[in-house]
């Protein structure tokens, strides 16, 4: 029996299994992972590898419901099976977000613990920042996750001025450290690389003398008189019991938690008894709420492709470039409001100027350009990577489509219905599209831009798009062209399902931990935020125990 049962080893689950190990060894804690341990597995270690993954038997390989905004077509949505989850493929940005994101958060669930203050110090105590001159009141430099910034792992791509000087016509300032909070502006990118290799969360966040079973797929939660977990049942119908005062945590990602909560009857009744599950906990909003980054790829031709500008090209090297993406720099930007606030009017009515997406002003768009043509598939396109071509990359960082995880069948290790609903609202539209015409405005109407690219390559059956493109021909490319940035969160949330301390209402001794506990988007990549949440949750929970 257990102190502590964690079912999860993802991202989250093996920072919590760490952190509580570390400060209190005496605890028994296990761990149980669907997927195996990938310590020796040949295509982790280099980061441009991960490409080798999807797909793989370590890809869930989700496929979403089909997209009612999408052209009604589905998409699919990676997420890894195996010790130490996404980190296992993720693409390495380091991005913390907005500070006001946070504080969102916080008013949202009236605890101040997860504003922007309350989870700096986890933020610190994750991170081992790479340059020990930073300032320390935002920075950790003994944490177990290294980060570089481009300069710092000795990058020099050839473009790097030239694009610093294409950023800069929307009006955005260079920013030293986008990390500190306040990300808008032009900031070199930060990856949490070490020396060009990855760093999966069991290789920093140690689990010796943690029990870990991999290959084990969790069926659900077992729940005693008057909804107390007591332990867990597993596919293969064994059961591990927690002791009398232990607890349960499901660190399963955004797509599983819910799927599990529902499996062992917590969750809506009338969508349960479909599936032959008798209700536990009446608890409807689980699975609900779920919220995604959906963001749009488009490619471009150089004009002096000879100038080894890209990868692919011969003459494109460099000392370290390996060590990481062929990128400079990240983007942040805020839209303009007035019409902002007319495309939230037609979703929500009227609202006030204190509406929470036009005060701040918020980061509403996230934007870069990629010395490479990758994935370009996903636009219908075949580019060969020989240093002809490059990319740009957006995604709009605070969505209001919101879609749904629900259970397919009873069988745990089938998908569960998973419905972003991306692209529903004139909100979103209007951010995306916004995010589109500055694209082409930097490459069709600045002195950078025009010497940079000759024309956008355009996906197979669309019109090529210029400054004069209208919303329905962007909408057009975006419907064709939109997908995901792997960042699901918001199914288990905290408000409506978990409390402050991550405790699920209406059970006891039962917590969820991992993405699915955050409210709302961030204007971020979510490894940093779910670093911090685990972090935080290893605090309350010695807290409670001391
Ligand atoms: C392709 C890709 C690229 C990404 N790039 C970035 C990036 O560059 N920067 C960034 O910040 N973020 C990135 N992310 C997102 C980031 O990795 C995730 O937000 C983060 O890993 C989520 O952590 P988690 O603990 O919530 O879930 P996960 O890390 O997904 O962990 C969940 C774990 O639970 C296990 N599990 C599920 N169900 C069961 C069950 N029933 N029984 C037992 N085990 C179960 C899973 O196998 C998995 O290991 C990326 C994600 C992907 C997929």
């Amino acid at each position: 029996m257990a102190d502590i049962l964690i079912v999860g080893g993802g991202t989250a689950g093996v920072v919590l299994a760490s952190r509580l190990h570390q400060n209190k060894p005496e605890l028994s804690i296990l761990l149980i992972e669907a997927g195996p341990d990938v310590t020796n597995h040949a295509h982790i270690s280099n980061p441009a590898e991960a490409a080798f993954l999807h797909g793989s038997d370590l890809d869930w390989m989700y496929m979403t419901a089909p997209q009612k905004h999408l052209n009604g077509l589905p998409r699919y949505n990676c997420a890894i099976k195996g010790l130490s989850g996404g980190t296992i493929i993720n693409t390495g940005g380091w991005i913390r977000g907005d500070a006001l994101d946070y504080d969102e958060w916080a008013k949202q669930v009236n605890d101040p613990r997860w504003s922007y203050n309350g989870l700096l110090p986890y933020f610190k105590r994750s991170e081992h920042h790479f340059d020990p001159n930073a300032d320390p009141a935002q920075h950790g430099f003994d944490g177990p996750m290294h980060t570089a910034s481009i300069s710092s792992s000795g990058r020099k791509f050839p473009l790097r001025d030239t694009i610093l000087k294409l950023w800069s016509h929307l009006g955005l300032k260079y920013v030293l450290d986008a990390n500190n909070g306040h990300p808008q502006g032009i900031a070199e990118l930060v990856e949490n690389w070490r020396d060009g290799k990855r760093q999966i969360a069991s290789s920093v966040y140690p689990l010796d003398g943690v029990k870990v079973l991999t290959d084990t797929l969790v069926r659900r939660i077992l729940l005693g008189s008057e909804n107390v977990a007591e332990g867990v049942e597993l596919a293969n119908g064994e059961k591990h019991m927690i002791k009398p005062d232990g607890q349960v945590i499901v660190s399963a990602g955004a797509y599983r938690t819910p799927q599990l909560l529902q499996l062992s009857g917590i969750g809506d009744p009338a969508q349960l008894s479909q599936r032959g599950i008798e209700t536990s906990v009446n608890l409807p909003e689980v699975g609900k709420n779920l919220h995604d980054h959906l963001m749009l790829f488009r490619y471009w031709k150089l004009r002096h492709p000879e100038k080894g500008l890209a990868l692919g090209s011969p003459s494109f090297s460099g000392p370290n470039f390996e060590k990481g993406g062929p990128v400079d720099w990240l983007v942040t930007a805020p839209i303009p409001t007035a019409p902002l606030k007319a495309a939230i009017e037609k979703d929500e009515g009227p609202v006030s100027d204190d509406h929470a997406l036009l005060k701040g002003p918020r980061s509403h768009l996230e934007m870069n350009l990629l010395y490479a043509a990758v994935a370009a598939e996903t636009q219908g396109l075949q580019i060969p990577l020989d240093g002809n071509s490059i990319m740009t990359y957006y995604m709009g960082c605070l969505p209001t489509s919101r879609g749904s995880i629900t259970l397919a069948s009873s069988d745990p290790a089938a998908q569960p219905v998973i419905d972003p609903n991306y692209y529903a609202t004139e909100t979103d539209k209007h951010v995306m599209r916004e995010g589109f015409r500055m694209h082409t405005r930097l490459m069709y109407d600045t002195p950078e831009g025009k010497e940079l690219v000759v024309e956008e390559h355009t996906p197979p059956g669309l019109p090529t798009l210029g400054l004069d493109a209208s919303d329905e021909q962007i909408d057009e490319r975006i419907k064709f062209g939109g997908s995901t940035v792997f960042h699901p969160g918001g199914t288990a949330a905290m408000g409506s399902v978990v409390d402050g301390s991550l405790k699920v209402k209406g059970v006891q001794r039962l917590r969820v931990v991992d993405a699915s506990v955050i409210p709302q988007p961030l204007a971020s990549h979510y490894q940093v935020a779910v670093y911090a949440i685990a972090e935080q949750a290893a605090d309350i929970i010695l807290s409670e125990l001391a």
